[in-house]
């Protein structure tokens, strides 16, 4: 049993499949480069590590790939106008999250944050449209700070702006960047098994426990 005063939740594979937005971006955006298009499979193993990050994926056809600076440059104003368009349209919030909120915010005491590396000018717009914005008493994204995940820094200023130790803090994500960061800063750490882990099971990163559906929240934490 997890017994946290605290609890931050990634957005990306966690609380909003986002991939079919994100995946629409992409492709309009390669073909504005005359370039082909990826598909929403390899888009999937891509996200995780921010917009610019996807981008230099999405050019390169490469979960590891850089592009050319002269075509990432061109191609990164075009994804970001497009998202700005297309942030929520086709994102929906995976089954159970509304059940697991809930949940969560009927346990005495416990802080609710927010912590992924979605870029703040989509995330705020994002959490807002599908209604789960005000569920936060934080929120960091993945520019807000120099640091994003999986280094620690995020996980630690949302700790010590709500005044809860690290050890007694759970971060829920989807993606070793979560785990990795959860760990660096001395969280526990529930992962989603359907979330995005560039094609990879999380239990391979042995997280504290991994469940279905935020349902299961219910029977792993009390307050
Ligand atoms: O890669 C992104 O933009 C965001 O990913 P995250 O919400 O899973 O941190
Ligand atoms: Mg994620």
């Amino acid at each position: 049993m997890f017994k946290p005063k605290m609890v931050l939740i990634d957005v990306d594979g966690t609380l909003v499949d986002s991939v079919p937005d994100l995946t629409f971006c992409v492709d309009e955006m390669l073909k504005q480069l005359d370039m082909p298009v990826r598909g929403e499979a390899a888009v999937r193993q891509w996200v995780g590590n921010g917009v610019q990050r996807l981008t230099e994926r999405a050019l390169t056809n490469d979960l590891d790939g850089y592009p050319d600076a002269e075509l990432f440059a061109r191609a990164m104003p075009i994804f970001m106008e497009l998202y700005a368009e297309n942030t929520s349209k086709r994102s929906r919030l995976y089954d159970g999250v509304l059940e697991g909120l809930d949940f969560l915010q009927s346990c005495p005491g416990l802080k609710i944050g927010c912590v992924t590396n979605k870029a703040e000018q989509f995330t705020l717009p994002l959490l807002t449209d599908l209604g789960i914005v005000d569920r936060f008493e934080i929120i960091i994204s993945g520019d807000s700070l120099p640091e994003k995940k999986p280094h620690p820094l995020p996980l630690l200023h949302a700790a010590e702006k709500l005044g809860v130790k690290p050890e007694d803090s759970v971060m829920i994500g989807d993606s070793k960047s979560d785990v990795k960061a959860a760990r660096a800063a001395g969280f526990q750490i529930i992962c989603m098994t359907y979330g995005y882990n560039h094609g990879e099971d999380i239990r391979n990163y042995s997280p504290d426990a991994v469940i279905d559906s935020m349902t299961e929240l219910a029977s792993l934490i009390s307050a």
